[in-house]
C-alpha cells in the first residue's frame, strides 16, 4: 500500500478532509501517515486501526518516505516546506489545498467532475503538483462546467455572496459572537411584542458602531452588515479572490483563447456556503432547456432547481446545503438585455467542493491508475 502523508489534519480544512476520507473508506486504500508542525509525537486521528503517533510536518526526511502528500496546513508551509522537499530529490505527489502553487506552471488546479481530461494528460505526461482551487471559482464550475464544455460561455460576470469559513477558522466564531452581540442587545426589546421596529433597528446600528463589537478578525462587523472586499488588492481595482475567478477558471479548464470571468466578491454572514449571482453571456441565443440540460448532465452533484418562488427560497440557500455535496443552481432565467444574456444563482458548501473534496479525490484517482 502506499504512504500518503496527511499534513494540517487538524485545521477546518484538514478536519473535513478526515471527515470525507473517513465517510468514503479511503484509508482502506492507504496507509496514511499523519503530520502536524506544533503536534509531532501526539495521537493521530480516529481513522478506525493504529496509526503511529503524529510526525514532524518540518522534517523533510521523514516526508521524504512519502508516496504522496496532502497539505492543507496553509500557504506558509507550502513555501517553506515544497521546494526543500523537491530539492531533496522528492519525486511523490503533492497534493494541495494553499493557493501557493495553484498558477505555477508544472501544477494542475484539480477538480475532476469539471476537468478529469485536464488531470489524466497531466498525470500521463509525469505531472506531480496538484492543487485545489479557489473555493468560489470551484464552486462556480461545479454549477455552470456545463455551459464551458458545450463551448457556449462568451464571459461569465459572477456576484458573490461569500461565507466567514473562507476566511479562517477564527472569523467563523467571530462571525457567532457578532450574532450574539447584536441578539443581546435587541433582547428585551424583541421580547416585549410592543416595542417599536425602529427601537430595535437603533439598538441593533449603535452596537455595529460600538467600540467594544468585536470586530478582530474582520476589522469591521459582518453579522447584520457585509464586507465588499475579500483577500489583497491587486491591479485595476481588482481584489486578488475576484483575479484568481479568471485566472483559476482558465487555468481549470484548460481555456484557449481565454473566457473572461469577472465580478464582485463579497463576503456576508453565512458560516460556510459560498453563494454567487452569475450573469452569462452565450455565444448566441440557446434554448433555456437546453441549458438546464447541459448544467445538470454535467456531473452528478450539480442540480438544477426550478425557477419558482417555493423551490427557490428553500434550495438555494447556505442553510439547506451546508454540510452537503450538492450544488444547486436555480434563478435560471434570460435577461432583458437580450436572448443570450442568462442570469442564475448557485450556492455549495465552500469546505467540501471548495476546499476538501477535490483534494480527497485527487489521491483516490492517483492510487487507482
Ligand atoms: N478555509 C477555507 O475555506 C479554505 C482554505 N484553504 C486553504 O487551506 C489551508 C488551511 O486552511 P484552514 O484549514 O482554514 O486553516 P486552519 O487555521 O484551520 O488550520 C491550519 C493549521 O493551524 C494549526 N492549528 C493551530 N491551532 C489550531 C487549533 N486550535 N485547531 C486546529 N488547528 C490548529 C494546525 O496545524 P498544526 O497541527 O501543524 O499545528 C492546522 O493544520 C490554507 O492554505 C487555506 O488557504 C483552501 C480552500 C478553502
Ligand atoms: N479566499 C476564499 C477562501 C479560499 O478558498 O481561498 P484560497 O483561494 O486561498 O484557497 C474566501 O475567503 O472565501
Amino acid at each position: 500500500m502506499k504512504n500518503v502523508g496527511i499534513v494540517g489534519f487538524r485545521g477546518m480544512v484538514g478536519s473535513v478532509l478526515m471527515e470525507r476520507m473517513n465517510a468514503e473508506k479511503d484509508f482502506k486504500f492507504f496507509e496514511p501517515k499523519f503530520f502536524s508542525t506544533s503536534q509531532a509525537g501526539g495521537k493521530a486521528p480516529d481513522i478506525g486501526r493504529e496509526t503511529e503517533p503524529v510526525g514532524n510536518a518540518n522534517d523533510i526526511e521523514s516526508l521524504k518516505k512519502l508516496d504522496i502528500i496532502v497539505s492543507c496546513q496553509g500557504g506558509d508551509y507550502t513555501t517553506q516546506v515544497f521546494p526543500a522537499l523537491r530539492q531533496a530529490g522528492w519525486k511523490g505527489y503533492w497534493i494541495d489545498a494553499a493557493s501557493t502553487l495553484r498558477m505555477e506552471k508544472d501544477a494542475i488546479i484539480v477538480l475532476d467532475p469539471v476537468n478529469r481530461a485536464v488531470i489524466d494528460k497531466a498525470l500521463d505526461a509525469g505531472v506531480r503538483d496538484f492543487i485545489g482551487g479557489n473555493c468560489t471559482t470551484s464552486l462556480m464550475l461545479m454549477a455552470i462546467a456545463g455551459l464551458f464544455q458545450q463551448g457556449w460561455v462568451e464571459w461569465v460576470s459572477t456576484m458573490t455572496y461569500q461565507a466567514a469559513s473562507g476566511a479562517g477558522a477564527k472569523q467563523m466564531r467571530e462571525l457567532v459572537a457578532q450574532m450574539r452581540a447584536v441578539g443581546n442587545a435587541a433582547a428585551s426589546l424583541l421580547d416585549n411584542p410592543a416595542s417599536a421596529i425602529l427601537d430595535i433597528d437603533r439598538a441593533v446600528t449603535t452596537t455595529l458602531r460600538d467600540p467594544s463589537f468585536p470586530v478582530t478578525e474582520f476589522s469591521v462587523p459582518l453579522a447584520a452588515s457585509l464586507i465588499p472586499w475579500i483577500d489583497k488588492p491587486v491591479e485595476d481595482g481588482q481584489s486578488r479572490e475576484e483575479w484568481k475567478g479568471h485566472v483559476e477558471t482558465n487555468k481549470i479548464l484548460d481555456l484557449h483563447p481565454a473566457v473572461p470571468v469577472d465580478g464582485n466578491c463579497v463576503r456576508i454572514g453565512a458560516m460556510r456556503c459560498h453563494s454567487a449571482g452569475l450573469t452569462i453571456k452565450l455565444k448566441r441565443d440557446i434554448p433555456l432547456a437546453d441549458v438546464e440540460n447541459a448544467i445538470g448532465q454535467s456531473n452528478d452533484w450539480v442540480q438544477v432547481v426550478p425557477n419558482t418562488k417555493e423551490e427557490s427560497i428553500r434550495k438555494l440557500s447556505p442553510a439547506f446545503v451546508s454540510g452537503s455535496l450538492r450544488v444547486p443552481i436555480g434563478r435560471i432565467r434570460k435577461m432583458k438585455m437580450g436572448p443570450e444574456y442568462l442570469s442564475a444563482f448557485t450556492v455549495g458548501d465552500q469546505l467540501l467542493w471548495g476546499a476538501a473534496e477535490p483534494l480527497r479525490r485527487m489521491v483516490r484517482i492517483i492510487l487507482e491508475r
